[in-house]
């Protein structure tokens, strides 16, 4: 078992309010990804779980048992919270090889050596380094150190386990490697992992859940696709996928059944189930509705009178995906398109997409109001 806890952790250095009264829960066996841009707060959390830092305000329990109570200044000490962590900058022991290091908890816990052996040789194995088990972490590349690192790591299957931003010194193809490694292992071990970093496609590939950050606060706790289809508001919907989601203005009048929706994209009509609880009863609404560009379909031919046509701005072919932009009216919009295809620029072309995906957020409160189904 490893489910953690955090409730009302606030955590101020100086008057730097970094984290504000966080609340989650992360469930034994999750793979829970800490998600934000720079400075959000995603490793002083991580610090915060492990005890290396000391929240002012609130509490933290490890499978339903007390490790933190500000209020009463109990912090209990990191090597009683039974966690492995590994770190952007991870230190390996110079002195010794990639073996030594890897197994020196192991040693330390006195497991047989055959059995040590096996062990070191599958988390090496698992992070492609077992060539390198008899050199010293000077003679690695800063990528091949940090995969000694995830293997010390992982080498004993904790039951739960940080990982801040262990990805990041690796090349693109490593890290897309590494990534199935890690999602492997878990599937394979069931531990609790908690991971930081601020790729969402990390996020989305990996993670079972994702908890997103702003500024210290918490904005979605969500499982990855749910976060990708239904924002809670703009700045998740911006935040999330690659190429970002279309905007496009529009207005609406909210009913008893529903709300009607007229702009550049056409008009629209969507009843009172698809709408969230924070969708208004009544009135006039300034709406932003968002379009996922992989949603769109590009047509040369205009076969729908619900089509709406559009010029395109350059086409973008690139083997396996073909971005396009696309102006409609002052508007411009990415369409994604399997395949590559040749637009040429100046082409007129018309844009469908299926209502029933369109996400729309109320423009004064920036929350989505109109589920993706
Ligand atoms: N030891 C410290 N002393 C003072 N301020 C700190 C300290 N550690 C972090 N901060 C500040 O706390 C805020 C949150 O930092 P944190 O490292 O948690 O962000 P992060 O989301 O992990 O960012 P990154 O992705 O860049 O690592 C930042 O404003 C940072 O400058």
């Amino acid at each position: 078992m490893s489910k953690i806890e955090l409730k009302h952790i606030d955590k101020f250095y100086g008057k730097n309010h970094v984290l504000k009264d966080l609340n989650l829960t992360i469930e034994d066996g999750d793979f829970m990804t800490l998600l934000g841009p720079s400075g959000c707060g995603k490793t002083t959390t991580l610090r915060v779980v492990s005890g290396l830092e000391k929240p002012q305000n609130g509490f933290i329990y490890m499978d339903g048992k007390e490790i933190v109570n500000a209020a009463e200044a109990y912090y209990a000490p990191p090597s009683q919270r039974n966690l492995n962590l590994v770190f952007q900058s991870y230190a390996l022991w110079p002195h010794m090889t990639v073996f030594e290091n890897v197994s020196f908890g192991l040693k330390i816990k006195k497991i047989p050596s055959a059995e040590i052996e096996k062990m070191v040789a599958s988390a090496l194995e698992r992070m492609q380094i077992g060539q390198y088990a008899k050199r010293y972490p000077t003679e690695l590349s800063g990528g091949q150190q940090q995969r000694v690192a995830i293997a010390r790591a992982i080498v004993s299957e904790p039951r739960l386990l940080l990982l801040d931003e262990p990805l990041s010194n690796l090349d693109a193809k490593l890290r897309v490697d590494m990534r199935s490694e890690l999602k492997r292992l878990h599937h394979d071990t069931g531990s609790t992992i908690i991971y930081v970093t601020h790729d969402q496609v990390e996020a989305l590939t990996m993670s079972t859940k994702i908890a997103l950050f702003r500024e210290g606060e918490l904005v979605q706790v969500d499982k990855p696709l749910e976060l990708y289809d239904n924002p809670c508001d703009l700045y998740t919907a911006d935040f999330i996928g690659n190429p970002s989601i279309n905007f496009v203005e529009a207005s609406g009048t909210a009913g008893a059944s529903g709300l009607s929706v007229d702009g550049v994209m056409g008009r629209l009509e969507f009843s009172r189930e698809d709408m969230t609880p924070e969708a208004p009863a009544s009135g006039d609404l300034k709406l932003v509705l968002g379009i996922r560009p992989e949603q769109i379909t590009i047509s040369r031919e205009k076969t729908d009178a619900a089509q709406v046509e559009a010029r395109v701005y350059a086409g973008m072919p690139a083997g396996s995906e073909t971005l396009v932009s696309v102006r409609v009216g002052e508007k411009l919009i990415t369409v994604k398109e399997l395949g590559s295809t040749h637009y040429a620029g100046d082409e007129t072309v018309y844009l469908s997409y299926p209502p029933k995906k369109v996400n729309v957020f109320d423009a004064s409160t920036k929350r989505l109001i109109k589920y993706s189904r």
